[in-house]
This record gives structure tokens, C-alpha cells and sequence, in this order.
């Protein structure tokens, strides 16, 4: 982009213009929070450029003393906010102030959307960022200098649509925000008010907040204290600051660290899900500094991407200021604190499973798919993450860890059974349930797409191997009081079952790899299984949307000897004909379509599907 050197005019993102209009035509009771949202942009300006200074110590002329300045002008009634951080130059000004990229933003959009218009106590639960300006101004001008550059600019908008851009006069790097106070605003022309908003929501900013000449914050960086003397409310505030969200965290971990490798550390759990928990980069947004000194937002190898969720800060005198962002991301020292980071925090959780399980239940229904991940990543760990790990299940109301299921295997089982599938409830109904259900003996329901992939890695646990209830034989009949008594059912002939098991097998040829009597049925007539050794029926669902697997293999189908329909085609396929019995064909084709529909599948020939269907229709009515 280039800039002409005179005054442009532009018009917002229509998404910014109809955030505007909804925070400038309201009126509410938490609107002090613009000042919240200000401070804290200039407190990232000033980090930004801390840490350039680090390799180009003439952008700041060597100075460090970094500082948020607050300035009332009762005549001209306006209040500025202004920073010597990192400035904006034109494009920057164009890019930022005038779209909408920014998650706070985007969160409160989405959510008025969804909710109630009216609902202006959302402002101050999202926060809208620099555009909360507009809420006590009826005019902002921004003042601005990149550090580094000779020109400045001055941003001005009314926030009714447009806004220009325009050469300015600013000596030093930095940015200052003039904010022209609406009629009704005037109570922030008050230093009482302003000094009373910024202890309140602004007290754990590193950068000394001034106002007359005085500092209104504690300036001293919140995870440097001790953890006893920082109370909730700051924790909130200061996650609020650093995260980028509006909720509240669920879990703190505050920690000073001495040995080996210093650190300190001060981790969010969040009580909501953020939004870009799946995004395919997997970042991790816990803050870096060194010494105090901001570095980088997105450390890779500081948390593990199945920690992913964690917020905050570690800060660390033991780690090098010289070297680049990349090269950081290789230091030995580095990969310590991630280890001693994921230990802590696995060990929190453990101790939270325990003591609040309602809580952790929470937590686990937000963040239990991503933790999961650390199971097939990070061998060290999958002990400890295996304890914390919580599933849904047949016979346990609630979830379960495995420890519990474990305890209440029945005599005789050796496995832990589970069945994967795209939603618990959807798998809770499944046939393939049905003899452990008539037994009681529970089933893990496991719906989260990295199930499939754990249980590539993980085979036992407390001795017990992990069995899909889709794969093999079912091993029922051994478990529980009626073992003896299941073993002698087990061996009784059915040669009319076999008849008609032969008579599927021919008709249905290369379709099914075999045709065998259910143990595990009760109530359905028939069910798709993976043979034992072949790939499991989820798995290669998930591969096939995945586009990693084109044909399926050929699959075990089999038929409960105990139901009416499988009885009445059994004393069908006795008789001689059996083979040329145009209506037992049908069945067998039907019987394979039952399986595949219970299984969430479409029939393998829908229009051959409808035809048998008719005809079998036909010839009962
Ligand atoms: N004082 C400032 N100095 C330098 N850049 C700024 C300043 N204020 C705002 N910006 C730029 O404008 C962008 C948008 O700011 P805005 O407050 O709307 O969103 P944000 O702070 O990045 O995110 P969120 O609103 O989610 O907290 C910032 O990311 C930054 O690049």
C-alpha cells in the first residue's frame, strides 16, 4: 500500500461499522472499560518494542524506561492515553484500525449474534479492543510513530463509518490515543475516577501507568510477586490482559522455581474453550520473557501443543537475551521448563480430578480431546496423562477415569472394553452393545477423533489390554458367574443357522469377509464387526473422511441366533432350494444393509437396497 502524503478518507470493515454502531449508540453501565482496553494496548506496544531494542538498541536511543501517560485536558475536554511502544505506521494504521482481525472482537460479534442485541454487558465480558473508544468519545485521534521511521500519522475517525489518515507531527516514537468525550462522559475528565478505573483494571501493567506525574499502578510485573499477595480479582484482570479473553480462569498455577533451570511461572487454565483450540497450528499462547522482558507470544517447545490451552506467562533469567526468537525455540534450557511446565500442570489437574471431580468434568469436556494428544506425543508423559484422562461409559453415569473402571471390571475380564464412534450418545445405542449391556459389563464410549489414534500406541493399562467391542471375537461368555454355564450354550450345534449362515456367505460373496453366529447381540438381528487383526470399524471410517483410505476391507457380519427374523430365515435355508430362494437372497442383502445403517453407513446399493426392501415387503403383505 502507498500513501499520497495528504489527508485520505477511508470507510471501516463493514463488520467494524456495525461494531460501532452498536458501541456508540448504547448505553451502559461498564463502559470504563475503554481505558482497560487502551492501557493494555499500550502496554503491548511497549513489550513489542522492548524486545526489538534487544537486537537494535538505537530504536529506543538505549533507553528502557517504558511508560503508559495519561493526560486530562478539562478545557478541551479530553483524556489521551500515550505510549513510547512500538507505533504504527501507515499501513499498520490501515490494517489495524480500520478491520477487524482481533479475537476479543470477533468473540463479541459472534456472541451478539447468537444472543440477545440488547445485551450491552457483553461489551464489557469481550472487551472490543481500541474500538471501545467510541463508546465516551464522539471523535478519537491517534497519533503515531513507528520506531525505526521518520514519518508520523494521525488517525481520526467519529466512528460513523469513515475515518482518514493523514501526515502528522509526533517527534518520538510511540502512539497517542486523544480521546474527544461524548456530553455524557465527562465524569472521565475526573483523576478520582480515572485513578480508581486503572487499579481496578489495569494495577498488574509492568509499565508504570502515570497520570500527574504520578504512578497509578503497582508497576511491578504481577508474576513476579508472591503468589499469596496477588488476589483473584488481579488474576483476572491480568488474564483478561494477557489472553486476550473474557472469561474467567478456572485454574491458576503460580510458581517461582530455583535450581537447575529458574523460572517463573504464572498459568491460566481457562473456563472456556478459546476459539482456536483446533486450529491446525496448534499454537501455544503462553507469553515468553526473559528476565521480565517480553519475547514472544507464541513460544514453540515452551508448553506442549496438548497443553495448548494454558495462558499466561513463564519468565526465566536463565535463558539467553541474545539470540532470536528461532534459536530460543532450540535451547536445552528451554526444553527443562517444558518439562517441568507440563509436570506441574499434569500434577495440578491430577490433584483437581480428585478434590472438585464436578469441575474437572468441566474441564475435561472443554479441553479432554487436546490432552488426549499428549498420549500419542510425549511418551514420558502418558502415564501421568492416562491417571487424568476421563471417558464416557455404558454403566457409569458420569465419566470415568480408568483406575474406576478398572475397579469395577467383573471376574473373568481381562480387557477394557470400548467402542469409538462420532458421538457418545450416537455409540451408546449401538447393537454391538448389546450383550455387554445384558451382561453388565461396562464399555468406555469413546467419541473424540484422537481416541482412534491413543489406542494405536496405548495397549494396557493396569495390566488390562484396551479391546474395541467392534474387532474380534467378544470373549463374553468368560466373564462374570454364568461363565461355565455360557461355555456349555457356546458349544450347542445350530446346524439351521448354519444352513443359513452358508446360504449368506454364497449370496453375498466378496461383500462381507465372513458370515458367523453373535454372541454379542440380543436385540438387533445383525452387526458389522472388524475381523481380529484388521483395522478397526471407526478407525478407517475417520481415514476414509480424512481422504486417507479409499475402499474400506471387506468386513465379519454377524447374525443373532436368538432373533425371529434370523430363526424364520434359518428354517428357510433348510430346505434344498435354499441356494436359489429369491427371497433368502434378498434377506441376506437386507441383513447387510441393517448392519451398515446401524453403523451410521449408507446401504451399499441404495437402489437395489429400495428394490429388495419392496420385494420383501411384497411378499410378507
Ligand atoms: N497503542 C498502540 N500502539 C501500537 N499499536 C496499537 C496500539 N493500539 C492498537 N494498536 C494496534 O491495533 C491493533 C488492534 O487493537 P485492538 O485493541 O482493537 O485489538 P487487540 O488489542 O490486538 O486485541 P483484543 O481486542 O482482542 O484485545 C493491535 O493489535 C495493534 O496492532
Amino acid at each position: 500500500m502507498t500513501d499520497t502524503g495528504v489527508k485520505e478518507t477511508f470507510s471501516f470493515q463493514t463488520e467494524v461499522g456495525q461494531l460501532l454502531d452498536i458501541v456508540a449508540g448504547s448505553l451502559y453501565s461498564n463502559r470504563e472499560i475503554f481505558l482497560r482496553e487502551l492501557v493494555s494496548n499500550a502496554s503491548d506496544a511497549c513489550d513489542k518494542l522492548r524486545y526489538q531494542a534487544l537486537t537494535d538498541p538505537t530504536l529506543t536511543d538505549g533507553s528502557d524506561q517504558f511508560s503508559v501517560l495519561l493526560e486530562i485536558d478539562a478545557k478541551a475536554k479530553t483524556l489521551s492515553v500515550s505510549d513510547n511502544g512500538i507505533g504504527m505506521n501507515y499501513d499498520d494504521l490501515l490494517e489495524t484500525l480500520g478491520t477487524i482481525a482481533k479475537s476479543g472482537t470477533g468473540a463479541f460479534l459472534n456472541a451478539l449474534k447468537d444472543g440477545e442485541k440488547g445485551e450491552m454487558g457483553l461489551i464489557g465480558q469481550f472487551g472490543v479492543g481500541f474500538y471501545s473508544a467510541f463508546m465516551v468519545a464522539d471523535k478519537v485521534d491517534v497519533l503515531t510513530r513507528k520506531a525505526g521511521e521518520d514519518t508520523s500519522w494521525q488517525w481520526s475517525s467519529d466512528g460513523k463509518g469513515e475515518f482518514t489518515i493523514e501526515p502528522g507531527d509526533r517527534g518520538v516514537c510511540g502512539t497517542t490515543v486523544v480521546l474527544h468525550l461524548k456530553k455524557d462522559a465527562k465524569e472521565f475528565l475526573e483523576e478520582v475516577r480515572v485513578r480508581h478505573i486503572i487499579k481496578t483494571y489495569s494495577d498488574h501493567i509492568s509499565f508504570p501507568v502515570m497520570l500527574g506525574g504520578e504512578a497509578l499502578n503497582s508497576v511491578s510485573a504481577i508474576w513476579t510477586r508472591a503468589p499469596k499477595d496477588v488476589t483473584e480479582e488481579q488474576h483476572t484482570e491480568f488474564y483478561h490482559h494477557t489472553s486476550h479473553a473474557f472469561d474467567k480462569p478456572w485454574l491458576t498455577l503460580h510458581s517461582h522455581v530455583e535450581g537447575a533451570v529458574s523460572h517463573t511461572s504464572l498459568l491460566y487454565v481457562p473456563s472456556t474453550a478459546p476459539m482456536d483450540l483446533y486450529d491446525a497450528e496448534r499454537k501455544s499462547h503462553v507469553k515468553l520473557y526473559v528476565n521480565r522482558v517480553f519475547i514472544s507470544e507464541n513460544t514453540k517447545d515452551l508448553v506442549p501443543a496438548y497443553l495448548r490451552f494454558l495462558r499466561g506467562v513463564v519468565d526465566s533469567q536463565d535463558l539467553s537475551l541474545n539470540v532470536s526468537r528461532e534459536m530460543l525455540q532450540s535451547d536445552p534450557t528451554l526444553a527443562k521448563i517444558k518439562t517441568a511446565l507440563s509436570k506441574k500442570v499434569i500434577g495440578a489437574l491430577k490433584k483437581k480430578a480428585n478434590k472438585a471431580p464436578d469441575e474437572y468434568t468441566n474441564f475435561w469436556e472443554n479441553f479432554g480431546a487436546v490432552v488426549k494428544e499428549g498420549l500419542i506425543e510425549d511418551p514420558g508423559v502418558r502415564d501421568r496423562l492416562l491417571e487424568i484422562c476421563r471417558f464416557s461409559s455404558t454403566i457409569y453415569g458420569e465419566l470415568t477415569s480408568l483406575a474406576d473402571y478398572v475397579g469395577r471390571c467383573k471376574d473373568g475380564q481381562d480387557a477394557i472394553y470400548y467402542m469409538a464412534g462420532d458421538n457418545a450418545k450416537k455409540i451408546s445405542q449401538s447393537p454391538h452393545l448389546e450383550g455387554f449391556k445384558a451382561k453388565g459389563v461396562e464399555v468406555l464410549l469413546l467419541a473424540d477423533h484422537v481416541d482412534e489414534f491413543w489406542l494405536q500406541h496405548i495397549t494396557e493399562f493396569e495390566g488390562k489390554t484396551f479391546k474395541s467391542v467392534t474387532r474380534g471375537a467378544t470373549d463374553l461368555d468368560k466373564i462374570g458367574d454364568d461363565a461355565d454355564a455360557a461355555d456349555d450354550k457356546d458349544n450347542a450345534e445350530t446346524p439351521e443357522l448354519d444352513n443359513l449362515i452358508a446360504a449368506v456367505k454364497l449370496e453375498l460373496g466378496d461383500l462381507v469377509k465372513d458370515v458367523r453366529p453373535s454372541k454379542r447381540l440380543t436385540d438387533s438381528p445383525v452387526c458389522l464387526i472388524a475381523d481380529d487383526g484388521d483395522m478397526d470399524v471407526n478407525l478407517e471410517r475417520l481415514l476414509k473422511q480424512h481422504g486417507q483410505l479409499t475402499d474400506g476391507m471387506p468386513r465379519v457380519l454377524e447374525l443373532n441366533p436368538d432373533h425371529k427374523v434370523v430363526k424364520k430365515l434359518a428354517e428357510r435355508a433348510k430346505g434344498d432350494e435354499a441356494s436359489s430362494d429369491a427371497l433368502l437372497q434378498d434377506a441376506a442383502h437386507l441383513l447387510l444393509d441393517q448392519a451398515r445403517i446401524s453403523d451410521g453407513e449408507a446401504p451399499a446399493d441404495p437402489a437395489e437396497f429400495v428394490r429388495r426392501l419392496s420385494a420383501v415387503m411384497d411378499s410378507a403383505l
